[in-house]
């Protein structure tokens, strides 16, 4: 854990270095990756990013802005919930009104105006609109809302479902019978129902994780083209 935190940082202190004329995105996309297969704690992630916004260079500050943007558009619901969280929003509220950088508090404002779009289906995520209203009540104004900036095209690997029998085999688990998670379907299975493993580029997992049989096989079916 300890090496992918600091392998983070790294990466992290690049994109956001103030010498950059530009974002890094290469970089950032090597920063998302790193969120999506678990190299590190979304919520570790959040708290390195967090601290960009309160740099006194503001090119850092909205390097780090460009960084959350891209990670809450395709990291999925891990990030969306360490954002979603009352603590995240009063900090980022807290950014807002101390912040001395006008593009940077333009920034948050925009950026949080969409994700209260893009969630306003979800109860889960309430204080994000709530965030919204309240700044509006300070008197911010919000730049008109780009649609496309509420779109989260990521695709995420599915939430694991629990369960005390084996998705496939139906064999009950034990404390010798143990649970294993496959990483496609996220379903429940016991361990010879899901001991191989395989990358899933579409949810941006490079390297090899487990999976159930049938994930298996689909994911290396020979393509039929
Ligand atoms: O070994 P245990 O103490 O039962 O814990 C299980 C392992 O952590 C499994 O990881 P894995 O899927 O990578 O095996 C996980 O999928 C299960 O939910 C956990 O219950
Ligand atoms: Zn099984
Ligand atoms: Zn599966």
């Amino acid at each position: 854990m300890f090496r992918g935190s600091s392998n983070f940082e790294k990466l992290l202190d690049k994109a956001t270095s103030p010498l950059k004329l530009e974002p890094d995105w290469p970089v950032i996309i090597q920063i998302c990756d790193q969120i999506r297969q678990g190299d590190v704690e979304p919520k570790f992630a959040l708290s390195c990013i967090k601290k960009k916004m309160t740099n006194v260079n503001p090119h850092v500050v909205m390097f780090g802005l460009d960084v959350l943007e891209s990670c809450v558009k395709n990291c999925g619901a891990p990030v969306h919930d360490e954002i979603g969280t009352k603590p995240f929003m009063e900090s980022m509220r807290e950014t807002i009104k101390t912040t001395q950088h006008e593009n940077a508090r333009n920034k948050l404002l925009e950026l949080i105006q969409a994700w209260a779009h893009a969630f306003r289906n979800s109860p889960k995520y309430r204080c994000v609109q709530d965030t919204v209203n309240i700044l509006k009540a300070d008197g911010y104004k919000f730049p008109t809302l780009k649609e496309s900036d509420a779109m989260f095209k990521a695709d995420t690997a599915p939430e694991w479902a629990d369960g005390d029998c084996c998705h496939r085999c139906r064999i009950q688990f034990s404390v010798i019978q143990r649970k294993h998670h496959c990483r496609a379907c996220g379903q429940v299975f016991c361990h010879q129902c899901s001991s191989k493993t395989t990358n899933l580029p579409k949810y941006g997992i490079e390297k090899d994780v487990r999976v159930c049989e049938s994930c298996f096989e689909k994911a290396n079916k020979p393509s039929t083209t």
